[in-house]
């Protein structure tokens, strides 16, 4: 079975290997406190409409020193995307004013802001595809439905490296049938972890590296399903007959260690 690597270095200071083109997708959610980290490892920066209400409110927050202006001149996004329902009018006409495309895409009211940012970023011309990962922030930890929906176009993209985060967590799909290797930043990630068989039953599970291992296992809702894990080593090993969720907690600054 191929292997497939997956590493959260993207949250380290220096952690971007050059070999990897990351995007960031901006939702409409406070900004998680390591958004100018990620800002900085992006090689392109999307809004998913309302996302850009956050980018322009508070991105100066963590720059309290500076002048806002200034701030929001240096953090522009490539382009806003999605129905534009969200928007305030004088964040659209700022960004626009220094040449973010605006994309309009309320004609489509069957996918949500953050599927059409992603569907722009894969057709992006100049962006290297091969080894591309999206970063998405806001994504979890506020309306139930907006989270299942962003779980949605993690489902819908399977074969894209999709990672939703919050200021707590992050999660991204594990396709079936590879052997998944997840390197695990323990200086800015863990404990607590979990694998969730979203696609349905899974009937064979293996895995290495957590507290609660499992070996041939069987998991699905109203069974078994992985929660509250723990990781134990560096790296975790997957392997499984239908698409995981994996979830990793994210350590506050306090927290660090190593
Ligand atoms: N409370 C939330 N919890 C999780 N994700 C959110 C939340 N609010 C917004 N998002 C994400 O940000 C995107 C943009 O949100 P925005 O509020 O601008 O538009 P919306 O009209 O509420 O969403 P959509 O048009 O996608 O239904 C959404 O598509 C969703 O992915
Ligand atoms: C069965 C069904 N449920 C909800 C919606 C509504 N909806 C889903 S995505 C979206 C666009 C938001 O920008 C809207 C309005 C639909 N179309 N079909």
């Amino acid at each position: 079975m191929e292997v497939m690597s997956h590493s959260s270095a993207y949250l380290l200071p220096h952690g971007n290997p050059s070999s990897l083109t990351y995007a960031l997708i901006i939702l409409n959610q406070r900004l998680p406190r390591f958004t100018p980290l990620l800002w900085k490892h992006a090689h392109v920066h999307i809004c998913a409409d309302g996302g850009a209400n956050r980018l322009y409110d508070d991105m100066p927050l963590f720059f309290p020193e500076e002048d806002g202006r200034s701030v929001r001149l240096r953090y522009k996004p490539d382009a806003i995307k999605g129905d534009l329902d969200s928007i305030r009018a004088d964040v659209q006409e700022f960004y626009s004013n220094l040449g973010t495309k605006i994309e309009d895409a309320s004609r489509d009211q069957d996918t949500t802001d953050l599927h059409k940012c992603v569907d722009y970023i894969l057709n992006m011309p100049n962006l290297e595809q091969s080894n591309l990962r999206i970063l998405a922030v806001g994504a979890l930890g506020g309306r139930f439905d907006h989270e299942m929906g962003n779980i949605n176009v993690i489902c819908r993209f399977s074969d894209v490296q999709l990672i939703l985060l919050s200021d707590h967590c992050l999660i991204q799909l594990l396709p079936h049938d590879y052997v998944h290797r997840i390197q695990i930043q323990s200086s800015v990630e863990g404990p607590d972890c979990g694998l969730i068989p979203i696609a349905g039953p899974s009937r064979r599970i293996t895995t290495t590296g957590l507290k609660w291992n499992l070996t041939d296992a069987e998991m699905s809702f109203g069974k078994l399903v992985s929660t509250s894990n723990s990781v134990q080593g560096d790296v975790v090993t997957v392997t499984s007959d239908s698409d995981l969720l994996w979830t990793i907690t994210i350590k506050r600054p306090q927290e660090k260690c190593s």
